[in-house]
């Protein structure tokens, strides 16, 4: 057996035999504070989880076997840790961490980004009251987190993906076009959704004197219509959905104010620092992925579910979602071959206390195991008062202690009369794991620390499960397919089925 199938065989013989979760505390009475880890305002409280003395050092050593410290070394100094596309993974750059020719082609383009802002603050554009952001996938989800969850800002900003026309004409009917600067964000500039909704809102505006472009492929973006001096570019070496750090950012920028931008990037930069030299046992991207690769890989956890518990943070699932399962959601490993374990969980979730009262029945009482995540944040969003945040607060920590703890048939007979059948409706198992989360306040720093500790714990997680979190083949066939049937209406190459849909579904459009 090589070194990493040696510590991966470690993990599982450690899983086999991981204690309860009641068990774990009852041995160790400084465990929630053990697997607790403050940095950058957040605050990481792991120790509702199985992450069992064994497991935590059966999976370090599977991180040391998988040239952890090397391939993040490799990640900050700029080095190609995306094989399959020959490239370096440069979002860390991107806001000024690591070292290497990124770090100084990233500051050049955030001067040009900055720029850009003060020319639209200045009035290069005329008087922009609305910014219409037009982009999808990880030209979109990071953006509308940022502007969703630090508020109301400068512009009145809608950001737009669907190619369904329904969600830009809303947008539209809430805009002046003559007072809407339109920010078009695609790396490739190719993406079918997002040049179709450029196309009808150059069509809007009439022109493009007011649009602006974000791209890898600057020359495309001119070819279209952009003014040269209105396109911003980003490297190939940024991903999609590692890329909000870039101008991909701009808009954000735009809505918060260049300052709130910069203080985004410290906090990315913070958690960046401590990703890269805490150890082991106290750096919370690298814990909170050994509990992930531990439940999706070893404890047969097929999703991870997080809440957010503020409703600022509402898009972080979502966010999240593509961050984990487009990094993460792999079939093969770097080097191509096929993966033996699972890959990562699927990720779901939802916002709290909302999802109390639809989705958690599963998590207490279901069959599955679910690994759940709470997102707080310690002071609120609003000004209405105490009870509503403290009742918020209460409830999330309140769901976790409750997953643990469960209820038993003799409590739940002493609740029913007797009642045997209603007393098991009423039994809780206990024992169900969940995470917790805790911020500060929900400022740009702290929002950037948690975006970059999401980040790192994805990538961690990738260098456990052997993967490459930095490439996203499987997108690719179904757009392929699109584009054919696109093509010749019919759909030559597809089975009968979706032949029949697509004669079906398209008769308005012989
Ligand atoms: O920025 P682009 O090139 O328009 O791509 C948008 C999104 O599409 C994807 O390639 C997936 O289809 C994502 O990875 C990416 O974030």
């Amino acid at each position: 057996m090589d070194e990493r199938s040696t510590a991966w065989a470690a993990v599982a013989e450690a899983a086999r035999e991981v204690p309860t979760l009641a068990g774990l505390f009852g041995a160790d009475t400084g465990r929630a504070g053990r697997l607790s880890v403050d940095v950058a305002g957040l605050h990481l409280d792991v120790s509702k989880t199985h992450l069992s003395p064994g497991a935590e050092a059966g999976l370090a050593g599977l991180l040391g076997a998988s040239g952890f410290e090397s391939v993040r070394a490799a990640l900050f100094s700029g080095a190609a840790v995306n094989p399959s596309e020959g490239r370096a993974a440069t979002h860390a750059a991107e806001r000024g961490s690591g070292s290497g020719q990124a770090v100084a082609g990233a500051d050049t383009a955030r001067a040009m980004t900055q720029r850009l802002v003060e020319r639209v603050a200045a009035g290069a554009f005329g008087e922009i009251r609305h910014i219409l952001h037009i982009g999808i996938g990880g030209s979109a989800l990071g953006p509308a987190l940022l502007v969703d969850a630090l508020g109301e800002g400068r512009y009145d900003t809608h950001i737009i993906s669907n190619i369904d026309g329904v969600a830009l004409e809303r947008a539209m009917r809430a805009c002046d076009p003559a007072r809407t600067l339109v920010v078009v964000v695609s790396k490739t500039f190719t993406t079918i959704e997002t040049m179709t909704n450029a196309e009808s809102a150059r069509d809007w505006i009439g022109g493009t004197a007011r649009f602006v472009a974000v791209t890898a492929a600057p020359e495309k973006a001119v070819a279209w219509g952009i003014l040269k001096e209105n396109v911003l570019g980003f490297a190939e070496s940024v991903g999609g959905r590692y890329s909000l750090w870039s101008a991909v950012g701009v808009t954000a920028a735009l809505t918060l104010g260049w300052p709130a931008f910069e203080a985004l990037l410290a906090g990315a930069r913070a958690m960046d620092r401590h990703f890269e030299t805490a150890p082991m046992e106290a750096n919370a991207p690298v814990l909170a992925a050994m509990v992930d690769v531990l439940y999706a890989a070893f404890l047969g956890a097929e999703t991870r579910a997080v809440f957010a518990y503020d409703e600022r943070l509402r898009l972080l699932p979502s966010f999240l979602q593509q961050l984990e399962m487009e990094s993460n959601g792999k079939r093969v490993d770097r080097e191509g071959g096929a993966l033996t374990h699972p890959s990562a969980a699927i990720t779901w979730g939802g916002t709290g206390t909302d999802a109390q009262h639809a989705v958690f029945q599963l998590l207490h009482q279901g069959t599955h195991l679910v690994p759940a995540e709470f997102v707080m944040v310690k002071t609120p969003g609003h000004g209405l008062g105490a009870a509503h945040h403290r009742q918020l607060l209460v409830n999330a920590i309140a769901q976790g202690a409750a997953l643990m703890r469960g209820r038993t048939m003799e409590e739940a007979l002493a609740l029913s009369g007797g009642d045997a059948a209603l007393a098991a409706a009423k039994t809780f198992p206990g024992n169900r794991p969940s995470s917790a989360i805790v911020l500060e306040r929900l400022d740009p720093h702290t929002l950037g620390a948690l975006v970059a500790f999401y980040e790192h714990r994805t990538f961690t997680a990738a260098v456990m499960l052997g993967i490459n979190p930095f490439d996203q083949w499987g997108v690719e066939l179904g757009k392929e397919m699109a584009h054919a049937a696109l093509g010749d209406g019919a759909g030559a190459g597809f089975d009968a089925s979706s032949r029949a849909l697509l004669a079906r579904a398209l008769t308005n459009f012989a």
